[in-house]
């Protein structure tokens, strides 16, 4: 992801409630506003409603902790007929913000829905 796409989509901060047994934040929770932040940008992209149709790639790369603040990058790498191809990085910020590091990374592909929730066109050109 280049310095372009630095915008955060997301910035969120997990609660007390999002904690494993090990002391570290689900990674059902993560993965989730990384669903979130790529469906906002695949939905960008295809100008209406998307879905999900599946996670080609996912890294838990480091823990995230309770205190962190989380911030989700997404970008629409690929546009086929009527998927998208988004990569999405999540960062940490911690020890109030003197350290930013890459927690998680995956490749979601998001589909261009019609009002019959069935797959729509993506135009190639916008
Ligand atoms: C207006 C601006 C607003 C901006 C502000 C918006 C704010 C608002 C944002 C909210 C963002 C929330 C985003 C949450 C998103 C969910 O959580 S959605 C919930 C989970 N997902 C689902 O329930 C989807 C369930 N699946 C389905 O309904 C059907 O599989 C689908 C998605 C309609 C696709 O139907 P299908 O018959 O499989 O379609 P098919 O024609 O075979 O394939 C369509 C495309 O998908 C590809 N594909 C199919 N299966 C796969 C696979 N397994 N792997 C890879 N690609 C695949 C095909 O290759 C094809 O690609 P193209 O060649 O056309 O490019």
């Amino acid at each position: 992801m280049t310095e372009a796409h630095r915008e955060p989509v997301l910035r969120v901060v997990p609660g007390p409630t999002d904690i494993n047994a090990n002391g570290h934040i689900f990674g059902g929770w993560v993965l989730a506003q990384m669903d979130i932040a790529g469906g906002i940008v695949a939905s960008r992209r295809a100008r209406g409603a998307v879905a999900t149709v599946a996670i080609e790639r996912m890294e838990f790369i480091s823990p995230i902790d309770l205190r962190d603040l989380i911030s989700v990058y997404a970008v629409v790498e690929r546009v086929g007929r009527t998927s998208m191809g988004v990569r999405i990085e999540v960062t940490a910020t911690r020890d109030r913000g003197a350290t930013e590091i890459k927690v998680t990374e995956g490749l979601f592909t998001f589909v261009a829905l019609d009002e019959n929730h069935r797959p729509r066109a993506v135009d190639a050109a916008a």
